[in-house]
């Protein structure tokens, strides 16, 4: 049913701002006023707590949210685990491999583009692969990296969420429709969103089949980065977050088991799905209020901040969402990205440095080109993706390092229309049998294709005295 535009725009209405205290209610009257839980909420409705930290964290950590819904979230049949190994979406993809164990490797890797979901028969959760991961979840400790290739929505009657942490969800082709438990979130390649553990959500595909990186934080929440000595606005700014209005359907009989038709509610524990099918909708909130909620982020708002005199500034200076560990200015996730911007550093190496970093990056492409890398067949191109491990030395392939020695120096901008994107982590990555074997997309030549030919421009100049050197 095509919507009027002015269901459109209530759709699509949102309440902006960062880690606000927020509160939404489709009906008038639907939140109970100076008090949580009272003996009978309005209208009937069910007073539901949903935490997202320990109850009792620190204020300024404490997350959660007060839902009124038409029925608790308990009131469904028992959990089955779910589909047979080697399924799409069975557990074997979601865990990587069979066993759940992953490769370490000290190579480099990139990866060819992930393929669309040519067949139509994936949906964002049946087309959801971990390409790679550190941790574990029923630790809470820890991370999953994974792509998406859909081809159909979701199911009217399905639902999805994850008990093993919060998903930020990177569009990289085609327009993501998600209906969650908190109203509905319209996510365009170029923008981002964040689905919180535990709640339900329902991914449809108005734009026609889609690709993208999730990031799955089994630990903590994404936080805006510090600023420090840039003040107090600039980088993602807090006001360009946006939430969803409560929406709820009305999809429910008289008691929790009957009701007008069959629900099927997948969840992800512990890297492995379970599936029940209850009568009613999960999405029946018709108000709420709290600090835990989904949000979006248009990553075209992002205020851009580099050198302006010389040198190539640590790639945290684009970091857009963090998600802290325990050790201080160290993160389990630092999402970061690279958008257009004005290079203009004097006598200075523009393209990031050589480097061997103690975290690990794991690089996207949503559109466009990279600085660093050469794109076309076999390079680094949108929908690909590469991975430097711990202390993985890499940097500029041999052509784009020549070309920015030689280049002349003036104002230049860079990446116009394109935009990289990088997965930060200061935990070792091990990749997936699928992200390393099943997906056929590993690059062989990946190193020595980028950097064979890295010339030598060592050059003793003549007369030189030596001060120390090495006899072999
Ligand atoms: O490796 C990469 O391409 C990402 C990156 C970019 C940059 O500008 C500086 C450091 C860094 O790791
Ligand atoms: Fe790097």
């Amino acid at each position: 049913m095509p919507v009027t535009q002015f269901e459109f725009k209530e759709k699509y209405r949102y309440q902006n701002g960062f880690n606000c205290y927020l509160e939404s209610e489709a009906v008038e009257g639907a939140l109970p006023v100076g008090h949580n839980s009272p003996q009978k909420p309005p209208y009937g409705l069910y007073a539901e707590k949903l935490s997202g930290t320990a109850f009792t964290a620190p204020r300024h950590e404490n997350k959660q949210t007060w839902l009124y819904r038409v029925l608790p979230s308990c009131a469904h049949p028992p959990y089955q685990p779910d589909a047979e190994p080697g399924h799409p979406g069975s557990n074997e993809t979601i865990k990587g491999t069979k066993e759940g164990t992953l490769h370490y490797i000290p190579n480099q890797l990139r990866w060819d583009p992930f393929d669309h979901d040519e067949a139509k028969h994936l949906d964002f959760v049946s087309g959801l692969r971990l390409v790679a991961g550190a941790g574990d979840p029923t630790l809470k400790q820890g991370l999953g990296m994974y792509v998406y290739a859909a081809g159909k929505s979701m199911d009217e009657t399905a639902a999805f969420y994850s008990a093993d942490g919060d998903l930020l969800v990177v569009a990289q082709e085609g327009t993501l429709d998600i209906r969650t438990e908190f109203g509905w979130l319209l996510v365009r390649p170029m923008e981002i969103c964040v689905i919180p553990r535990g709640v339900k959500f329902q991914v449809l595909l108005p734009s026609g089949p889609a690709r993208g990186y999730a990031l799955e934080l089994y630990e903590g929440h994404f936080n805006l980065p510090e600023l420090g000595p840039i003040g107090s606005n600039g980088l993602a700014n807090a006001r360009d977050f946006q939430s969803p209005v409560a929406c709820f359907s009305e999809a429910f009989g008289t008691t929790a088991s009957d009701g007008p038709g069959s629900y099927t509610v997948t969840v992800k524990f512990n890297n492995s799905l379970f599936k029940t099918v209850q009568p009613h909708t999960p999405f029946d909130v018709v108000a709420w209020h709290g600090n835990y909620y989904p949000f979006k982020y248009d990553l075209g708002r992002f205020n851009t901040i580099g050198s302006i005199s010389f040198d190539h500034p640590d790639p945290s200076i684009f970091t857009v969402l963090s998600a802290p560990s325990p050790v201080p200015g160290t993160a389990i996730a630092d999402f970061v990205i690279f958008p257009p911007r004005w290079l203009v550093g004097e006598d200075t190496f523009r393209p990031p440095w050589y480097h061997r970093n103690t975290m690990s990056e794991f690089m996207g492409l949503i559109q466009g080109g990279y600085d660093a890398k050469r794109g076309g067949a076999g390079g680094f191109v949108p929908g690909g993706a590469s991975l430097h491990n711990v202390m993985s030395g890499h940097g500029p392939d041999a052509e784009s390092c020549e070309a920015a020695r030689d280049a002349e120096l003036k104002p230049m901008k860079v990446g116009g229309g394109s935009c990289a994107f990088m997965f930060e982590s200061c935990l070792m990555l091990g990749v997936t049998e699928w992200g390393l074997r099943t997906c056929q997309k590993v690059q062989e030549g990946y190193n020595e294709e980028s950097w064979g030919g890295v010339r030598t421009h060592w050059k003793l100049p003549e007369g030189l005295k030596v001060k120390t050197h090495l006899v072999d």
